[in-house]
């Protein structure tokens, strides 16, 4: 069983924090929480780190909904179609859904840091370990449980595959709105290098257990700034409640403890 655990530390972006984090959660005996920041100079190349294989089917895709915190697409983890493989891993990880973090301006939102920079967001492939556990609810207890593949989005030119996203966002404004989403391939918004950081960490949101193998990409994806302004135009609130938009939706940095950033590269 992996113990759960918080300790957010002061706010080092000096962002409005995400009402979550306002309340002090501090949960004794957490030792592997994430985010972190990644200093580069002190990650471990590590030889014995296979390729990521990566192999989604795009058919395997159901919907984008808008779940207060985020917009999540989530996909049909009822068979091996869209899996995860190598890597840091030892089992194959179904894919369960997609997600990102991201700033009210372009100067944070990401959740993860490299060298204390942060970029304008962050997005999150969750996976679960399909191999050692019946659902995805029973992996999200354990230590192995989850393998999340991070990618920093920073700004740049347009991202034609994460366009289909942005055009339906309008659909999922409030909080517990979806749409159906047939056929999306979430492999156009990884980065074709095939560098990455990965270390044992958490969720980054409640129920913040330590069950995740992180896998940070080191090449972010660029986009546009209509792109990021669209994140910005979701909310955090149902319809007929008082608006609040969905911005900062980024947990502070916790602390690195006994924890070595092992790289894929030298
Ligand atoms: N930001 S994250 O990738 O760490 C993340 C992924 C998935 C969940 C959902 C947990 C649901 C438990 O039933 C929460 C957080
Ligand atoms: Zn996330």
């Amino acid at each position: 069983p992996c113990s759960l655990a918080a300790c957010s530390r002061k706010n080092t972006r000096n962002a409005s924090l995400h009402p979550l984090w306002q309340s002090p959660l501090t949960i004794p005996g957490g030792t592997r929480q994430s985010p972190i920041n990644i200093q580069w100079r002190d990650s471990v190349y590590d030889p014995f780190l296979k390729p990521l294989k990566i192999s989604y089917d795009p058919t395997t895709c159901l919907h984008i909904w808008n779940n207060g915190y985020s917009f999540l697409v989530e996909f049909d983890d009822s068979t091996d179609r869209s899996i995860i493989v190598g890597g840091p891993l030892e089992n194959q990880y179904r894919l369960k859904q997609f997600h990102f973090h991201w700033g009210a301006i372009n100067d944070w939102g990401s959740e993860h840091t490299v060298d204390s920079k942060f970029y304008p967001a962050e997005l999150h492939l969750v996976h679960w370990n399909a191999v050692e556990y019946p659902n995805f609810e029973e992996a999200v207890m354990e230590g192995n449980g989850l393998a999340v593949i991070g990618v920093f989005l920073k700004l740049g030119a347009r991202h034609e595959g994460l366009q289909t996203l942005v055009d339906a966002l309008p659909a999922v404004r409030h909080k517990d709105t979806v749409i159906e989403f047939d056929v999306f391939d979430p492999s156009c918004l990884i980065p074709s290098c095939p560098d990455y950081w990965t270390y044992a960490g958490s969720l980054t949101t409640p129920p913040l257990t330590e069950s995740v193998t992180w896998i940070i990409k080191k090449k972010p994806i660029e986009v546009d700034e209509d792109q990021l302004e669209a994140f910005r135009t979701l909310l955090f609130t149902s319809d007929g409640e008082e608006e609040r938009r969905m911005v900062d939706n980024f947990r502070p940095l916790q602390p690195l403890m006994n924890r070595t950033v092992r790289s894929s590269f030298h």
